[in-house]
């Protein structure tokens, strides 16, 4: 939902980036892997230590890499399967290391399980929402649908983190956490239910 409404506004944020990358030789390969780095990175050094505010300040410069290697292929007139697997594969990787880092934390220093259980379900979770497009795609089917899509995820973990570092009650964590780890469900079920319409109209004799 918000990368429908918002990818047209962060492309022509980072059109003129993309633009300088590419004239300095940077491939959109590189941008992927970079940005991975410095997501999961970022989450994993800082989150760890408590550092929910500086953590989620590193992530957030990295974590639009993700917007910047697709504009740069696209400029390149390169995107293709290569590029679309690298950047979704590497995107499980960020996602992975982000919401581990927070459990991390609430298991270890943070000392409050119940947070750490309810970022591991949306770690969980929000593989699954991921998974259900790829085999759908892999299948010729579409499921582009879902009310936590990765961009959803992202913002809502990134924003509430940041804020908790900042001196927001936990249990706003807690929250917002079990809120996401339902919407993925949902989604989950938003997905499984595109594909099932699909695959009985593509079996209904026409
Ligand atoms: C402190 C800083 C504050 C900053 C505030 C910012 C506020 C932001 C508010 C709302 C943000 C809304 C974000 C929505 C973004 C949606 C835009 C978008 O385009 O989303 C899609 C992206 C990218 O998806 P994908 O990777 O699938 O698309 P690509 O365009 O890359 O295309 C893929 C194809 O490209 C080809 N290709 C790719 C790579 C490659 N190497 N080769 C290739 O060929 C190939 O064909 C591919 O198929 O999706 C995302 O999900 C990114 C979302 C990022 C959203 C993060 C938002 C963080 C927001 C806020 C954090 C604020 C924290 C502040 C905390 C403060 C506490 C006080
Ligand atoms: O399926 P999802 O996780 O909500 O959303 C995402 C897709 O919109 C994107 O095209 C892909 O590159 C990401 O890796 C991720 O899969
Ligand atoms: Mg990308
Ligand atoms: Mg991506």
């Amino acid at each position: 939902m918000l990368n429908r409404y918002a990818r047209g506004f962060f492309t022509r944020l980072f059109t003129p980036l993309a633009r300088l990358l590419l004239r300095w030789g940077v491939t959109p390969d590189a941008v992927t892997i970079a940005g991975t780095i410095g997501v999961a990175g970022g989450a994993l050094v800082f989150y760890p230590l408590g550092q929910l505010f500086w953590g989620t300040v590193v992530i957030t410069l990295f974590v639009f890499s993700d917007v910047i290697d697709g504009i740069m292929a696209r400029l390149k007139g390169h995107g293709g399967s290569w590029g679309s697997f690298l950047d979704s594969t590497l995107d499980r990787i960020a996602d992975g290391a982000l919401f581990a880092a927070v459990a991390i934390w609430f298991f270890t220093g943070g000392q409050n399980p119940a947070i750490a259980i309810a970022a591991l379900a949306c770690l969980v979770l929000g593989m699954l929402v991921s998974y259900a497009r790829a085999k759908a795609e892999s299948l010729g089917f579409t499921a582009d649908v879902g009310v936590a899509e990765r961009a959803e995820r992202l913002v809502s973990v990134l924003v509430v983190t940041g804020l908790t570092g900042l001196g927001l009650p936990e249990v706003v964590l807690f929250a917002v956490l079990v809120i996401l780890a339902l919407a993925s469900l949902v989604t989950v079920y938003q997905r499984v239910r595109a594909v099932r319409r699909q695959s009985l109209e593509a079996a209904s004799p026409s």
